[in-house]
């Protein structure tokens, strides 16, 4: 049986003051070793399952599990989850704290109370892994948002999460970054950090991720593979999400006749355009 990184059951969450659940009775489990992307429109409750996930906010029923244990709200165990849990807001703005890259990124480690030496050796290394040394002395304030982007990753991989959460981390990139984003968490995955990614970007989602996710109203509607996922056009279709383009040009039903040659040709493309 695949095995579960975190575990969601019956989650109900509201927030104060509001008429909705943003989590109506959610029920989702990660897998483990996954690139997973999590998709439905907007305001149908995606941060708020990361902001649960990261144990940032408590659910008001149900339940939430990292490999099989109730998470607890005590500041002990807080501490450990979010080492095992790295969340990348979508704004960068939320995750910069400090004035200079360097310091931003060891952060985390200084929190967690490491001696010196050793923040020093992993922030070195996470500067040269994400690309960052030459802007390591650079106010955050001065770069760019793809760099910003890119140390909000570096800021979460420091502390070697197994499980990275991404809030719509190429929202207002452009081609380049995004593939740079790209090629950067599949050494990220590569590593063994599992993914969930939410992003409504279906094209992307079909050309990288191999679990999928989609939520409407606060519950989990749908989820399997893309190739399976993504036949259930009525469904995508009524939650007004429709499927990806480029799955729609490969698997159209107008396309001409099927047969092997069509086949091959249609592995040729998913393979030229594939992230992973
Ligand atoms: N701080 C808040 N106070 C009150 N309601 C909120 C708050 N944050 C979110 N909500 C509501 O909770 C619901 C779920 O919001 P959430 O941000 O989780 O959705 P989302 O799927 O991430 O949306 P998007 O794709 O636009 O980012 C929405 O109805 C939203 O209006």
């Amino acid at each position: 049986m695949q095995q579960s990184l975190l575990e969601f059951d019956r989650v109900h969450y509201t927030y104060p003051g509001a008429q909705q659940s943003a989590l109506n009775g959610l029920t989702l489990k990660i897998p483990a070793n996954k690139k997973c992307a999590l998709i439905g429109q907007n305001g149908c409750g995606k941060t708020t399952l990361f902001l649960l996930a990261n144990s940032l906010y408590k659910p008001q029923r149900g339940t939430v599990h990292w490999q099989a244990k109730q998470l607890q709200y005590d500041r002990q165990f807080l501490m450990k989850l979010r080492q095992l849990v790295g969340l990348v807001f979508q704004d960068p703005k939320q995750q910069l704290v400090a004035s200079t890259v360097e310091e931003d990124i060891s952060y985390g480690l200084c929190n967690l109370g490491l001696p010196t030496r050793k923040i020093q050796q992993r922030v070195e290394q996470v500067l040269v892994e994400f690309g960052l040394t030459e802007l390591a002395q650079r106010p955050v304030h001065h770069l760019s948002l793809g760099q910003k982007k890119r140390v909000s990753i570096a800021d979460v991989m420091v502390l070697r999460p197994e499980l990275l959460l991404l809030d719509e981390p190429t929202a207002y990139l452009d081609r380049l970054h995004t593939r740079n984003l790209m090629a950067t968490l599949k050494k990220i995955h590569a590593s063994g950090t599992t993914i969930l990614m939410a992003t409504h970007d279906l094209d992307l989602v079909y050309r990288w991720a191999d679990w999928i996710f989609v939520m409407d109203s606060g519950r989990l509607i749908l989820e399997g593979n893309p190739q399976d996922l993504f036949t259930q056009r009525e469904i995508l279709e009524e939650l007004q999400l429709g499927v990806p383009l480029i799955y729609d040009m490969l698997f159209s039903q107008e396309v001409v006749e099927e047969g092997p040659v069509l086949e091959r040709l249609r592995q040729r493309i998913l393979n030229l355009l594939r992230y992973s």
